[in-house]
């Protein structure tokens, strides 16, 4: 079975795993972090070192705190222990070097055209008309949608729209992209094309990608490593798996097959564990 690693620094990213070809992202540092909600106790000493330009997956039962810990990344939660820096500077609120893409595309703005959606940051940045327009261009063009630059967001299929939100945040120029369940909503062959072209987009953007899901695959397909947490209250990281396997990646390579197992074992006993912390029993549940 695949052995988990743990927590600390990222292992050195040898030539095999290293696709990057920007070179832009920031390292992320989550130390010793804890969220509390009023008197609940969401996450618990989460300590998490995230490498420059990393693509890490946040794997876990359902409710146990990933949107938590994504949302205080992004500075939208103060921790109430711990701290978040990126290359070293404290997160203490929104800031344009960390871009959210959320689940649901309905974030667009449906009464501004694909490229003034795309190119609202630079305008609120104060970059200039061309500028803005280049911007809009050169992302548009990197999720495969220059040709849709005139339309509005109602106009697009729900696999666009995801890819206008995409664009969007990458015209911000981040350092770090959080992704929510980016995919979560879409259907099961958009999702594929969609996971296919995430892994396209990271490599040509070079951010440190955070990416949040309850797929197992996904996790495998796109991330360089997976972190998977335990059920909550009070949800802490229990255990982080590299994937070493090279990209495109295959997903019946014996390496995937074994870290495939070792995951949903591992994510079996969170669920089974916050099933029994509900008064359910899982065995006679089944
Ligand atoms: N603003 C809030 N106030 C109170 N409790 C909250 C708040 N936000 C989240 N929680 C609680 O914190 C816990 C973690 O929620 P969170 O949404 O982070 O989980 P998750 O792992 O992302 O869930 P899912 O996989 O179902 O999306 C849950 O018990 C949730 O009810």
């Amino acid at each position: 079975m695949t052995k988990a690693i743990q927590t600390g620094p990222a292992p050195a990213r040898t030539e095999g795993t290293d696709n990057r070809e920007g070179g832009h992202g920031a390292a992320v540092r989550v130390d010793g972090v804890g969220i509390r909600f009023g008197s609940f106790h969401a996450v618990d000493g989460i300590t998490l070192d995230i490498a420059a330009g990393e693509f890490l997956c946040l794997l876990g039962p359902s409710g146990c705190g990933k949107s938590t810990l994504l949302s205080a990344l992004a500075g939208f939660v103060r921790p109430s222990e711990g701290v978040l820096t990126v290359d070293g500077k404290p997160v203490t609120g929104p800031d344009p070097d960390l871009g959210m893409v959320f689940q649901s595309s309905e974030a667009l703005f449906d009464w501004l055209t694909v490229r003034q959606n795309v190119a609202f940051g630079p305008r609120m940045r104060g970059r200039s008309r061309t500028e803005q327009h280049e911007l809009a261009d050169e992302y548009l063009g990197l999720v495969g949608l220059r040709h849709c630059a005139d339309r509005f967001p109602g106009q697009l299929s729900g696999g666009m729209r995801q890819r206008v939100q995409i664009a969007r945040v990458l015209a911000n120029q981040p350092r770090v992209v959080l992704m929510d369940e980016p995919f979560g909503a879409l259907d099961a062959q958009t999702r594929q094309v969609m996971q296919e072209e995430m892994a396209r987009i990271r490599q040509a953007s070079g951010c440190t990608v955070v990416f949040v899901t309850h797929d197992i695959e996904e996790a495998i397909l796109l991330a360089d490593r997976v972190a998977v947490m335990t059920a909550g209250p009070a949800a802490s990281v229990k255990s982080v798996y590299p994937v070493d396997l090279p990209r495109p990646r295959d997903e019946d390579d014996p390496t995937a097959l074994d870290l495939r197992r070792s995951l949903r074992q591992d994510i079996g006993e969170e669920v089974r564990k916050a099933l029994r912390d509900q008064g359910l029993d899982p065995e006679e549940t089944s």
